[in-house]
């Protein structure tokens, strides 16, 4: 499991550890993990020019206390501070004794550029004397962003105004959430841990990797039959759209559903496609509600949810409308997975603030519906029912912006429910698969919906071997 900490769970972990180590050592350690970064990404650093955009704070520190070392090793180090009257005192001393100069512009000229201008203590975009000297960064320097792209929220990843985007980040510690959610994710480039030592609390955001996926599925055992490795019902599809119903039914018997009963007006083109599928209703270990039913289903949809001892999993028009309150009175895991703008409908609020603010808008309608909630699209968030860490899905490609993708997950997450699976573990797995299926099956070209139901078997055996 990868994991990422609030700024204020780091800034507790430094304090207790500063407390115990010589001043400066922490910096000292930051900056030392971040010049080897440099010094391996210029391969011969004698010789080559540095530009460091130092902030007032101690991001800037890290940035002049790490020029110092390029410049004791040859480079030609030039700061640039975005404040002449504030800048880190120690950090610039270390800059000029290793013989590195300060300028008030940026130079034409640079092999990499640290942008040291502000770190987890930066609050909103770049305000605008910040903001000139980045747009100055030449667009062929290499530019490391100094534990996060300045610019960008490191609880959140929210970015409100001008920001840096990096090639690469050196982040110090731990994993900040800005650095794996959108917008913020976006600009981060390739991410380097250096350790400095904290000992942190509980995370806030986590990322599954292969080994926590491969442990979390369910795998029928020899006194398995279909009905205990688990019936999904689906609910899906309409004269409009036959197809959602045989994208979701795909999803649902590619994630291990031992039987899919599906119920709607597209039985025909379900069969015709999945002459393994039951229809009509009967007994099932999971529902999915909504992929394609259209308006006015909602009758359909309040009869999945009044089932309170059954997982189900809600999704597209199923979620027009729905009531925390009957959400709330389940007993079983509930699971909503909206997109962007489902979700903003959900909160009243328009979709652009749904996507600036991933994170707040999946907290809060988990808290809201007492749901699991997997938010769809760029970065893809799942937060569970009860509060806690929220997962960030590693996996996925852009390519899976395509119809009816969102059918297929739907699918392969109720399969996970039927299987065993709490809330936020059968979606962020689902999620996972997803991803992982749409890179295989793209592969750098378009891909189209049933192409990822198809690929999710080789997902699953790449996950477990
Ligand atoms: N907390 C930790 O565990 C460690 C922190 N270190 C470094 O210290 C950094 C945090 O340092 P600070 O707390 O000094 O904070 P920063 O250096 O991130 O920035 C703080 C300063 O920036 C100004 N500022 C805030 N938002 C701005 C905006 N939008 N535009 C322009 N100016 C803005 C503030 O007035 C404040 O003076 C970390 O990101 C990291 O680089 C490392 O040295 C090692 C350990
Ligand atoms: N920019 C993007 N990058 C990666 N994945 C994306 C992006 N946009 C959408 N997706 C993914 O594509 C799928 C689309 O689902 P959805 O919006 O429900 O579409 P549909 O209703 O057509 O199936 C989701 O899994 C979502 O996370
Ligand atoms: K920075």
């Amino acid at each position: 499991m990868r994991t990422a900490y609030s700024v204020e769970t780091v800034r507790a972990a430094e304090r207790e550890l500063m407390a115990r180590l010589p001043e400066g050592a922490l910096m000292a350690r930051a900056a030392a993990g971040l010049a080897a970064v440099c010094a391996g990404l210029l391969g011969r650093v004698y010789g080559s020019r540095v530009v460091v955009l130092a902030g007032p704070g101690d991001n800037g520190g890290d940035a002049l206390y790490a020029g110092a070392r390029l410049a004791r090793r040859g480079a030609r180090v030039t700061a640039v501070p975005m404040d002449p009257q504030r800048i880190h005192p120690g950090g610039l001393a270390a800059l000029r004794a290793a013989g590195g100069r300060v300028e008030a512009s940026v130079p034409r000229r640079a092999d990499l550029v640290l942008d040291g201008l502000l770190g987890i203590g930066g609050r909103g975009g770049l305000r605008p004397a910040a903001a000139a000297l980045a747009e100055r960064v030449r667009a062929d320097a290499l530019v490391v962003a100094v534990d996060l792209p300045s610019g960008v929220d490191a609880d959140t990843g929210e970015v409100t105004g001008p920001a840096v985007t990096a090639d690469v980040t050196v982040t110090f510690g731990a994993y900040k959430p800005g650095l794996l959610v959108d917008p913020g994710a976006s600009r981060v480039g390739a991410v380097r841990l250096v350790d400095i030592g904290l000992d942190l609390a509980e995370p806030v955001l986590e990322a599954l990797q292969h080994a926590d996926v491969a442990r979390l599925l369910p795998v029928p055992t020899a006194s398995s039959d279909k009905y205990r490795r688990g019936v999904v019902g689906v609910v899906a599809g309409s004269e409009q759209y036959p197809g959602a119903a045989v994208l979701a039914v795909a999803g649902a018997l590619r994630g291990g559903a031992g039987a899919v009963r599906y119920v709607g007006p597209a039985a025909d083109a379900v069969l015709a496609r999945y002459p393994e599928v039951l229809v009509g209703r009967g007994r099932v270990q999971a529902w999915v509600v909504g992929p394609g039913i259209g308006a006015g289903r909602a009758a359909e949809v309040g009869r999945a949810l009044a089932d309170r001892d059954v997982p189900v999993l809600v999704d597209a028009d199923g979620l027009r409308g729905l009531d925390p309150e009957v959400v709330r009175g389940r007993r079983a895991a509930t699971l909503l997975t909206p997109h962007a703008g489902e979700a903003a409908a959900l909160l009243g609020v328009p979709r652009e603030s749904v996507e600036a603010g991933r994170l707040a808008a999946v907290r809060e309608l988990a808290e809201r519906y007492g749901a699991a909630v997997l938010l769809k699209g760029s970065t893809t968030l799942v937060a569970p029912a009860g509060g806690g860490a929220v997962r960030v899905n590693p996996t996925g490609t852009p390519w899976l912006a395509t119809a009816g993708s969102g059918d297929v997950l739907s699918g392969l997450a109720g399969a996970l429910l039927a299987g065993g699976l709490p809330g936020a573990d059968a979606g962020s797995v689902a999620a996972y698969l997803h991803g992982l299926a749409g890179r295989l099956a793209a592969d750098g070209a378009p891909v189209v919906a049933q192409e990822v139901a198809a690929a999710l078997p080789a997902a699953w055996r790449d996950v477990i071997s």
